[in-house]
Order: structure tokens, then C-alpha cells, then sequence
């Protein structure tokens, strides 16, 4: 059967990282991608910064937009403390299935849970029907054009609170232009920029965090 690269990417995942290790599976995974098939998972060097956040925020309710083959939701998981809630909502099945067997192999599938469908459709309903009060930790790393629409959804929704921290990936490459200038004019929210690189590549990306201010 014709096979996609990240099937591919959780086959090589399978067969030569440690099962229950999320911080080998994260290696194998940056050592795939970057020698064998680029793939967009926010990489190592973005994922430092990524993990250095989380542990400050320290969350007890996650959210992440775009899960894809599951690589953020590894690393931001095994940094979570016991009985945080971390949800990760994916458009696309086929990468929600490959993400949903990379969890059970890193061994952090009782700590996430993959929503299959569109942000959109799935974030009006994360207060009746997944019993979400408001996040701690969001990371947006999606589709560019629907940063500042799940923004606004987000506040609309009344899923954010004084402190909540949005860290958005690809503000530079590909961009999120429209997303910067929502967040860094509006005095809700607290922006500070990090400057890294683009996953397995040299061009310049960023990170963006905003604070909600309440
Ligand atoms: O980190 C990323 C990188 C890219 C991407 C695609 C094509 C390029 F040429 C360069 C970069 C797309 C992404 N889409 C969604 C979430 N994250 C992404
Ligand atoms: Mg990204």
C-alpha cells in the first residue's frame, strides 16, 4: 500500500526508539526528519524554548492546535505534573491516527487526548462537552490562517483567563503576520517574541507568546 511520510516517520519511531521513553521517541523522531524526510513537527531547537515555557507556566489544563504526527504533544506531555488535562485538537485523521499510536508508544496516552476535527467546530464545544473550564498553556501550531480567528473563538468562548499563556509556532516561517499584529496591538495581551529557526532548516522562524491579561 502507497506509504505516506508519516507513517513512515511513526515506523521509524517504532522500530528504533525506546517504547515508553517520550524523550528518545522526540530524538528519533528530530533524527528521521532531519536526515531522511523533512517533516513539519516544531523541532528541537523551537522545542527547547517550547519546554522552557511549559515548565514555567506549569499548566493544569492544556490545549494544542494541530497535533500532526504528535511530536509537541510528546514533549509538552512529559513535562506536565499528574492529573494535568491535555487536549490537542487535529483536522486531519490520517495525521490524528499516526499521533494517537505515537502516544500509546511514548506511554503519555492517558495524559492526552487527541479531538479529531476542525478548531473551529471543536472549540465552541470544549466547555459542554469535554468539561474544560479555561486553559493554562495553548499552543498554536496549526494552519497560519486560523490564528487569530481560534484567538478570538478562544476569548469568545470565555476558555481563557488572566495569566493564560498562547505560544504560537511559525510566526515568521511560514508567517502569521495577521496573528502579530492582533496580539501585539491589542491590550489584552503581553507579547514577547522568540527568535529561533525553521524545523531541520536554517530559515529564520519564531515563536510568539501572549499572555492574556484578562
Ligand atoms: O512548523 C510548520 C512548518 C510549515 C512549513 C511548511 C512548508 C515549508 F516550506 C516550510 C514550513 C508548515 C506548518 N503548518 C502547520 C504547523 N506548523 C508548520
Ligand atoms: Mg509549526
Amino acid at each position: 500500500m502507497a506509504q505516506i511520510k508519516e507513517q513512515r516517520i511513526l515506523d521509524y519511531v517504532l522500530q528504533n526508539a525506546i517504547k515508553g521513553n517520550p524523550q528518545n521517541i522526540v530524538d528519533a523522531i528530530d533524527k528521521y526528519c532531519s536526515e531522511m524526510e523533512w517533516a513539519m513537527n516544531v523541532g528541537n531547537e523551537k522545542g527547547l524554548i517550547l519546554d522552557k515555557i511549559v515548565s514555567e507556566t506549569n499548566p493544569a489544563t492544556v490545549l494544542e492546535l494541530g497535533t500532526y504526527c504528535g511530536y509537541s504533544g510528546v514533549r509538552i506531555a512529559q513535562l506536565l505534573k499528574p492529573g494535568a488535562c491535555f487536549l490537542t485538537i487535529e483536522k486531519n485523521p490520517v495525521h490524528a491516527a499516526i499521533a494517537k499510536q505515537m502516544f500509546e508508544f511514548a506511554g503519555v496516552k492517558e495524559k492526552i487526548q487527541i479531538l479529531e476535527g476542525s478548531s473551529e467546530e471543536i472549540i465552541p464545544k470544549l466547555k459542554s462537552k469535554y468539561k474544560v473550564n479555561t486553559f493554562d498553556f495553548i499552543f498554536i501550531d496549526h494552519w497560519s490562517d486560523r490564528y487569530v480567528p481560534d484567538t478570538k473563538l478562544l476569548e469568545e468562548c470565555g476558555l481563557l483567563k488572566k495569566g493564560s499563556v498562547l505560544l504560537a509556532d511559525n510566526v515568521v516561517y511560514p508567517g502569521a503576520p495577521d496573528f502579530l499584529q492582533y496580539v501585539r496591538n491589542c491590550v489584552r495581551y503581553e507579547c514577547t517574541n522568540y527568535p529561533s529557526h525553521l524545523e531541520y532548516s536554517d530559515k529564520e522562524d519564531a515563536l510568539e507568546k501572549a499572555v492574556f491579561k484578562g
